[in-house]
């Protein structure tokens, strides 16, 4: 097995100087036969900078799901374009698209995603292990650390709770050190407490490892731990709110029709 570090490989084509993390331009998606077609994006132009943590919020099919897989470059738009860093998505090959992913972005789901058999630790070096590569032991530690649950990492994830487990997720994430950490509703599973934790911790991996977040939700609580968000309806960018308080977004989810 190679020893390079993860996530340290990267083309010198995209030797990185944009300011923004992704940038969507003009960017649409459509779903379906030409009979039935559901344009689940509508030319959305929006930019995610280094460094910084946005929410997306909106009512339920406006597109949030969509606008996040485009900017990962797990779906492909059918018109626009998405730049990772300097690195223009559009018109790569599937293979391409995996290691981009791979390298450059981690994620972190609702359901945890992890592997019941593997222990913390193997679940956190999985990705990158089975890109034939291996994590330094001091950056596994540092992570593992960053997350809270370095005394955890020889655990199963059925003995840990699911608060505990989204944070080994959020690990897998981080492992690679990611342009782009890229969130679908993180606390659509756990009770407020565990919430509160694991979005504390997604505040803090910004703040202190100047991670970029990109972030879908529907609660308010949630997306008033971001520097911004982006509001969608139908498709398209509904406004934007600046450090919102939990009220604030509720009451903007209001005026789009969603309680
Ligand atoms: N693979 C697909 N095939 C067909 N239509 C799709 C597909 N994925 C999404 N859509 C449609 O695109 C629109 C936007 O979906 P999307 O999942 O992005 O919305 P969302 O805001 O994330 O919704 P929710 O909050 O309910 O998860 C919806 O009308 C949805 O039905």
């Amino acid at each position: 097995m190679r020893t390079t570090r993860a996530g340290s490989r990267r083309p010198a084509e995209t030797a990185v100087t944009s300011p923004d993390a992704v940038r969507l331009d003009a960017v649409s998606k459509e779903y379906g036969s030409p009979k039935q077609r559901v344009r689940a994006l509508d030319a959305v132009t929006a930019s995610f900078g280094r460094g910084t943590f946005t929410a997306v919020m909106g009512p339920s099919g406006s597109g949030k799901s969509t606008l996040l897989h485009c900017a990962a470059g797990l779906d492909r738009p059918t018109s626009g374009r998405v730049m990772l860093g300097d690195t223009e998505l559009s018109g790569r090959s599937e293979t391409e698209l995996t290691e981009l992913r791979r390298d450059r972005i981690g994620f972190v789901f609702q359901a945890y995603n992890l592997i019941g058999a593997l222990s913390v630790a193997d679940n956190v070096t999985l990705p990158v292990r089975l890109a034939e590569r291996s994590v330094e032991p001091a950056r596994l530690s540092e992570v593992l650390a960053a997350v809270g649950l370095a005394e955890f990492r020889d655990r199963r994830p059925s003995q840990l709770s699911g608060g505990q487990q989204q944070r080994v997720a959020i690990a897998r994430a981080l492992v690679t050190r990611p342009d782009l950490v890229c969130a679908d509703e993180p606390t659509g599973a756990l009770d407020s407490r565990s919430s509160r934790q694991v979005l504390a911790l997604l505040r803090r991996i910004v703040d202190e490892f100047g991670q970029t977040v990109l972030m879908v939700t529907h609660d308010p609580v949630a997306a008033a731990q971001a520097d911004r968000v982006l509001f969608l309806a139908d498709g398209r960018l509904a406004g934007e709110l600046h450090r919102p308080s939990a009220e604030q977004v509720a009451e903007r989810m209001t005026h789009l029709g969603e309680r």
